[in-house]
């Protein structure tokens, strides 16, 4: 784990003393759009997705490549699931870099910016065509997805339609907050008081989203959005990991129930079963964070069928 600075690689894990022991996360620096007659229109064939399966935040932009219809127009790389010393890596097929055949992530932001600080993160979009980073933001990567390439699939379902988008907002809003970046501060807190704080947000979120989904379906009505798809890549991996490896041990998913329910809902959906890889996502989090579980030991269980 590390970062760049000044477009040279640090191997140093997140600062979280200058918070009070809070884990803050950074923002992405990549924000362009893809839009025609733009320096970034729409093409086939043009944009190429880095990804971990085990990454939250890169599941989702796996998920509306599936759900869009962009599999055939859209590339894909996908790292090996463990980040150590030198960040996100790069193996043998078919864990490797596709375009450039480099080692490591970091070495591609290299490529865009030699002089780039920050963190080293996936998602990233790639255009081959300028070699540059055009999106390192999961929730701008979805909404591009979302409808940037719908003339070239024929595909127009819309998971952010505009009669909906402020209620859209208003949910990912807190349940960003206190649930998809929630149990990372839980997970990531160095200090009690942190961790207790992120702790009482995450479950008080928890159990209004249960409260929601004993009403309605989804997350804004009766209506499949992006909103939920966003929830999903947590809860999916919740029971599996989080729940132990970052100490959010209150209750599992599975002991709610309405939440239980929407997330086999949403599982079911036609694509969405082959992006989830329960194998990558228990590698990544318990080898990859050596001051969690110094020994990298990955727990065997437990048994979750999403379909049940
Ligand atoms: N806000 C970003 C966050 C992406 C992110 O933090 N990805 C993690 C993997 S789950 C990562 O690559 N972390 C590497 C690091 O922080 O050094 C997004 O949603 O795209």
């Amino acid at each position: 784990m590390g970062l760049l600075v000044d477009g040279e690689w640090h191997d140093k894990w997140y600062d979280t003393k200058k918070h009070g022991g809070r884990f803050v996360r950074s923002e992405s620096q990549f924000r362009n759009q893809i839009a025609p007659d733009t320096e970034f229109a729409p093409e086939s064939g043009r944009y190429h997705l880095y990804v971990s399966y085990a990454c939250p935040w890169a599941h989702r932009t796996l998920i509306f490549r599936q759900l869009k219809g962009l599999e055939q127009h859209i590339s894909v790389s996908v790292v090996h699931p463990l980040m150590l010393e030198n960040g996100w890596e790069f193996k043998q097929p078919p864990l490797h870099d596709a375009l450039h055949q480099k080692d490591y992530l970091y070495q591609l932001y290299q490529l865009v910016d030699p002089n780039y600080s920050g963190r080293v993160t996936v998602p990233v979009l790639w255009d081959k065509k300028t070699q540059t980073i055009v999106n390192n933001e999961s929730a701008e990567i979805i909404r591009i997805f979302n409808q940037a390439f719908n003339d070239i699939t024929g595909n127009h379902q819309d998971f952010y339609p505009a009669a909906l988008r402020e209620a859209i907002d208003g949910v990912n809003e807190w349940v960003y907050r206190d649930i998809n970046n929630g149990v990372y501060r839980c997970g990531f807190a160095t200090t009690q008081e942190a961790y207790e704080e992120a702790y009482q947000a995450l479950f008080a979120a928890l159990d209004r989203v249960e409260g929601m989904l004993g009403k309605q379906r989804y997350l804004v009505g009766d209506q499949l959005t992006e909103a939920d798809w966003r929830l999903f890549t947590t809860l999916v991996r919740f029971d599996a990991v989080y729940y132990s490896h970052f100490k959010t041990n209150r209750q599992r998913i599975s002991d709610f129930p309405n939440i239980k329910r929407y997330v086999a809902d949403l599982y079911a959906t036609p694509g969405v079963a082959d992006t989830l890889v329960m194998d990558h996502i228990k590698q990544h989090y318990y080898g990859s964070h050596k001051t969690i579980n110094p020994t990298g030991i990955v727990p065997k269980g437990p048994v979750i069928d999403f379909s049940a």
